[in-house]
């Protein structure tokens, strides 16, 4: 494995029947490139976890090749793959007597690092899940919340500059309100980060809202559809898709559209609330609805660019949806 901070995953008719006949993925192949975010979301027992199980070799498929970086996994030491993949899983699985610090520097600790190196690199990757570590360094899993214990198995993940990031519902065991926070917060790391990252939900809007692109999956780990959250949500390939998106998918399709830059009205008279250009058409209706004037100021560089009707937003959601498909 070449030395690059993400490298391509390639999966090619992927099989896995377990001992006792059952089928969890059929024939599964897919394509993900280097430095993306990809969802696998599809309904309870569609083979999701298996998936992203056979990737870090925690399991073995019965049919097809996994591929890492252009090299077939299936010739790595399983260990050694293991160390260069990082893992999050729902219920993190800190080691309960060792403090943050010392679960952090799990694979530095492995790899042999120096105690120096191993103290930068924690107090580094605290930093970045946005955990003090002259706070919660010392401190033992079971003194942190739900959410920061989620930050802690992010941050150990990253820990020796994995190539690939696993993540199975990483983010499903805490609250409402901590969840959105750690999705965003997760977002911009992968900002700085760049990983390739593979990550397991169940949760459509979590999949829309963090994916470059989604897979969706039906029984037996059935490739239902693979493209952009925009894509999936303007056109659904299957009824299972567009079932499985929900019937509110014209309104998730505004919170993946930017509003439009061009073609702005001059601002008629009126106190009008005001969005920056760079949110989206369901920011920008929800500020329009909020306000009375019946429009929404779309300002640009602190200056306002022009208004939006709520005729305007449905004629630029429209818009998009056409470049979408036409692209
Ligand atoms: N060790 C096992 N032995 C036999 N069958 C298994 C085993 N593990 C999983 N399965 C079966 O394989 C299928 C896929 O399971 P998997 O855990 O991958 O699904 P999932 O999509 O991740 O589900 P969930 O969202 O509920 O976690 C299921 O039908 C499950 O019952």
């Amino acid at each position: 494995m070449s030395s690059a901070t993400a490298a391509p995953i390639r999966l090619d008719g992927v099989n896995k029947v377990y001992d006792g006949g059952s089928v969890a993925v059929g024939d599964l192949s897919l394509e993900i490139p280097a430095g993306n975010l990809v969802a696998l979301v599809g309904p309870s027992g569609c083979g999701k976890s298996t998936v992203l199980r056979m990737i870090n070799r925690l399991l073995d498929p019965t049919g097809g090749t996994i591929y890492i970086d252009g090299d077939d996994i299936a010739s790595s030491d399983p260990v050694e793959l293991r160390r260069r993949i990082g893992y999050v899983i729902q219920h993190v699985g800190l080691f309960p007597h060792q403090t943050i610090a010392a679960n952090v520097a799990t694979v530095p600790r492995l790899l042999g690092w120096s105690k120096t190196k191993m103290a930068e690199r924690t107090e580094e990757l605290l930093n970045l899940v946005g955990l003090d570590v002259a706070v919660h360094g010392d401190r033992y899993p079971h003194q942190l919340s739900g959410g920061q214990r989620q930050r802690v198995g992010v941050a150990r993940a990253l820990a020796a500059d994995p190539v690939v990031l696993l993540m199975d519902e990483p983010f499903s065991a805490v609250d409402p309100i901590a969840r959105g926070r750690l999705q965003e917060e997760f977002l911009r790391l992968q900002q700085d980060v760049g990983k390739t990252i593979v990550f397991v939900t169940h949760d459509v809007d979590e999949a829309i809202r963090l994916g470059d692109r989604i897979v969706v999956l039906s029984q037996e780990a059935k490739l239902e559809q693979y493209g952009t959250p925009a894509e999936i949500l303007a056109s659904p390939q299957s009824t299972f898709v567009s079932e499985f998106v929900g019937a509110d998918r014209g309104v998730k399709r505004l919170s993946v559209t930017e509003v439009p830059s061009t073609g702005l009205k001059k601002p008629p008279p009126g106190k009008h609330p005001r969005v920056s250009d760079d949110v989206t058409l369901r920011q920008a209706l929800s500020a329009l609805l909020d306000g009375d004037t019946g429009y929404v100021a779309v300002e640009s560089g602190g200056t306002v660019a022009g208004v939006l009707s709520a005729d305007d937003v449905y004629r630029a959601l429209h818009e998009a949806d056409d470049a979408v498909m036409s692209s």
